[in-house]
C-alpha cells in the first residue's frame, strides 16, 4: 500500500501539492487523475524518493521509498518514457537495469515479449516512436515483478490497440494482487482502467472515490425532451410546466429541452396534462468526462484564449472589394455553454461563475442531491 499523510511540495513561491492525504491499495488500480500542471508527476515523484516533500510524508508498505531493502524488486514506475539512453539497444536498457537490480538476464528477454518488443530489442531506442518508448518504459517497471507499482500517463502516444493493452495489463497486475497507481489527464480511459480514482486539482485533494461512486455522485442523469412539431408556444408552455412541477428546464441547440429534478414518467404526466404532445422523452446520463471537467474546471492552470492573429494583414488576395473578403469580425463574447455537460446538481446555476477554487469543487461534490434526479 502506498500512504500519504499532508504531502507538500512547494518550489519557491509555487505550490505544486498541497496537503495531500490518500491511500492507495493492493489488487485495485487507483487512477490518479488531474489536468495538467495539477501535481501527479510531483507526487510521484515523491513517492519514488526523487522528489524530498517541503512537509508530510508518504510511504509504500510502511516505509519511505529510500529505506525500502531492494527497491527496484518491489516498487517498479514509469515516470517518463524519455528517460533512456537513445544508443543503447532496448534489451541492453533493460539488462544494465537488470544488472543494478541483482535481476537475472532471462528475465529482460520476458519482459521485451510482455510489452511486444521482442523484434526489435536489438534496435537503438533513439529510432523508437513516443508508443515504443512508452512500452519499454512499461517493460522497465515490470522487470523486478514488484508488487507496487506506478506509471505515469502510459498510455500517451499509444495507438488504440496499445491503449487496450496497456488497459488490460494495469487490470491483470491489479487481479495479482498488486497495488497499482496511474496517473492521467483523461477521464474516459481511467473510467475504463481504475477502480478507485483520486482526483487532484493545483495540488489538491478534490476527490477520492471509487469508480462507482464517482458515477453516481457526479453523473447527473436527465430527460431529454422533444415537443411535437417543435412550436415555440408549446416549448415555452411545457417549460413553465416543468418548472412548476419542480423540475429544471433548460434548451438545447437543436430545440429539445434538457430536463433533471423530474423521472420520465413525471414529465410524460406533465406533458399530459399541459396538453403538449412529445415526439422525443429520452433517459439520458452525462459522461463521466464531463463530470470530471465540471470538477476540475476551476483548478484549470492552463487555458486558451481566441487567436485574434494581431498584427497579421488579410492575405492580399482577400482585400477590401476584392471576393471573398470577409471584414475583421470582433471577438464574439463567450456565451455559458450549456450543451456539453450535463446540467449541475438541482439549485445551482449552470450560467453562474465557475466555483472559486478546490475547496468549493469539494463541496458540489458532497453537497449534490441525487434523488432529486430524473431517474
Ligand atoms: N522542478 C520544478 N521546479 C519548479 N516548478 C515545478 C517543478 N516541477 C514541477 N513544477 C511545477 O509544479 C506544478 C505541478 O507540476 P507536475 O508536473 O507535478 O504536474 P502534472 O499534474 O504532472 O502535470 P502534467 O499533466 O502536465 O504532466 C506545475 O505548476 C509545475 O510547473
Amino acid at each position: 500500500m502506498i500512504e500519504a499523510v499532508g504531502l507538500t511540495k512547494r518550489y519557491g513561491a509555487k505550490t505544486a501539492v498541497s496537503n495531500l492525504s490518500f491511500q492507495v491499495r493492493p489488487g485495485t488500480v487507483t487512477g490518479f487523475l488531474g489536468p495538467n500542471g495539477s501535481g501527479k508527476s510531483t507526487t510521484m515523484r515523491m513517492i519514488l524518493g526523487l522528489d524530498q516533500p517541503t512537509s508530510g510524508h508518504v510511504t509504500i508498505g510502511g516505509h519511505p521509498f529510500r529505506s525500502l531493502p531492494n527497491a527496484p524488486r518491489q516498487v517498479g514506475a514509469l515516470l517518463d518514457a524519455k528517460a533512456v539512453h537513445g544508443g543503447r539497444s532496448a534489451r541492453n536498457h533493460l539488462l544494465s537495469l537488470a544488472q543494478l537490480a541483482g535481476i537475472p538476464a532471462a528475465r529482460v528477454d520476458e519482459v521485451l515479449g510482455v510489452v511486444g518488443l521482442q523484434d526489435v530489442a536489438r534496435k537503438r531506442s533513439k529510432g523508437f516512436s513516443l508508443g515504443m518508448g512508452q512500452r519499454l518504459g512499461i517493460a522497465a517497471a515490470l522487470l523486478g515483478d514488484p508488487q507496487v507499482l506506478l506509471f505515469d500517463e502510459p498510455v500517451n502516444g499509444l495507438d488504440p490497440e496499445g491503449i487496450l493493452w496497456v488497459r488490460n495489463l494495469m487490470k491483470m497486475l491489479a487481479s495479482e494482487g498488486r497495488t497499482v497507481f496511474v496517473s492521467s489527464h483523461l477521464m474516459s480511459e481511467m473510467a475504463l482502467t481504475a477502480d478507485h480514482l483520486i482526483v487532484i486539482g493545483r495540488g489538491q485533494l478534490l476527490a477520492d472515490m471509487n469508480v462507482k461512486e464517482f458515477i453516481s455522485a457526479n453523473s447527473a442523469d436527465f430527460a431529454r425532451v422533444r415537443v411535437a412539431d417543435g412550436l415555440a408556444e408549446r416549448r415555452e408552455k411545457l417549460t413553465t410546466s416543468l418548472t412548476e412541477a419542480g423540475g429544471r428546464v433548460m434548451s438545447e441547440p437543436d430545440g429539445a429541452l434538457r430536463v433533471t429534478g423530474l423521472p420520465l414518467p413525471r414529465i410524460s404526466e406533465v406533458a399530459h396534462e399541459s396538453d403538449v404532445r412529445l415526439w422525443e422523452l429520452s433517459p439520458h446520463q452525462a459522461s463521466l468526462e464531463e463530470a470530471y471537467m465540471r470538477m476540475t474546471q476551476s483548478v484549470v492552470d492552463y487555458r486558451s484564449t481566441a487567436d485574434q492573429k494581431a498584427g497579421l494583414q488579410q492575405p492580399a488576395a482577400h482585400g477590401h472589394g476584392q471576393p471573398g473578403y470577409e471584414p475583421p469580425q470582433p471577438p464574439v463574447p463567450q456565451v455559458p455553454q450549456q450543451n456539453w455537460y450535463a446540467p449541475p446538481p438541482p439549485g445551482q446555476n449552470p450560467s453562474a461563475a465557475a466555483p472559486a477554487g478546490p475547496a468549493a469543487a469539494t463541496a458540489d461534490l458532497t453537497k449534490r442531491d441525487t434523488s432529486e434526479d430524473a431517474r
